[in-house]
């Protein structure tokens, strides 16, 4: 699975509502397409979400693509979709956390439209998982969300949402979660082309981020949609926070402000930031 695309023919392909207005951008190769928004941002250059228009900006390369919590995000060319959304909306500090969550939970229902079986891991990983269930647990990590926002004047935000999917499984071994790389090529009932793919992100992403009451959709898909969609709930994790394991626990579900839960021997306690590894077989 390759992705290239030129903006033109993208564009056209695209089912957008009436009221949805993209600035649509493909590029060879940029620094990273989240920077590249963000820097739109600060200048006040983002389009304004209330009124239906986002930036999008798609790279077939990027040179330093950046990851959660300062990670680097490496593909080699073409083969994972690197796409950036970027506006501006009005939207309370509280619930920026639980946005990762709703992108991912609305990419992860887009991708299993294309025939993926997708799931979720708190915060920002999408899992391919065998359809088999005996094969449950040979999952991978298929791509990951990273939003990032900017304050501007009065109570506005410039909200940048970045995503990665593989489409060809990369050259790099495990990713952090202790996972392995996982592509959207393996996934047997995906026959999607990266242009039918990439169409169903945009789409499915455009409509999240102009949703006239936002904040409702966000905590209706955490709260509504995420469960189902959750691979660690109910498993043995680990979690991790400044390179130390903090807790091991059994993932509880998450919260409506997007904290993950975790339950142990001590108790329930709520995770607002760190890595949650899956544990297999009592092995991380
Ligand atoms: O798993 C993660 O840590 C998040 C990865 C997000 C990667 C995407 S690729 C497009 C966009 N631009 C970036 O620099 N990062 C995001």
């Amino acid at each position: 699975m390759h992705f290239r695309f030129d903006s033109a023919s993208l564009q056209a392909s695209l089912r957008l509502a009436p009221h949805v207005r993209l600035e649509l951008s493909c590029v060879e190769e940029t620094g990273s397409t989240n920077a590249d928004l963000l820097e739109r941002a600060r200048h006040g250059r983002l389009p304004d979400g209330d009124a239906g228009a986002l930036s999008v900006l798609i790279a077939r390369q990027q040179r330093a693509g950046r990851g959660r919590a300062g990670r680097t995000w490496q593909a080699d060319p073409g083969a994972a979709l690197l796409m950036s959304l970027g506006t501006t909306r009005r939207l309370h500090a509280g619930l920026i956390g639980a946005l990762p969550l709703a992108v991912g939970a609305v990419a992860a229902s887009a991708l299993q439209q294309l025939g993926a079986n997708v799931m979720l891991k708190w915060p920002n990983d999408l899992l391919l998982v065998p359809a088999a269930p005996e094969h449950a647990e040979r999952v991978g990590k298929l791509g990951g969300v990273l939003v990032e926002t900017h304050a501007l004047a009065g109570d506005q935000l410039g909200i940048v949402v970045g995503i990665g999917v593989n489409g060809s499984l990369p050259q790099t071994a495990l990713t952090p979660g202790g996972l392995p790389p996982a592509a959207l090529c393996e996934a047997a009932a995906c026959t999607a082309p990266a242009a039918a793919v990439t169409a169903a992100l945009v789409e499915a992403l455009a409509d999240l981020l102009v949703q006239p009451d936002l904040p409702g959709t966000i905590h209706t898909l955490v709260l509504q949609r995420y469960p189902a969609l959750d691979y660690a709930r109910g498993r043995p994790v680990q979690m991790i926070q400044g390179g130390a394991v903090v807790l091991d626990g059994i993932a509880d579900g998450i919260d409506s402000d997007g904290a993950l839960r975790v339950r142990s021997a001590h108790g329930m306690r709520r995770f607002v930031q760190g890595d949650c590894s899956l544990r297999f077989g009592g092995q991380t």
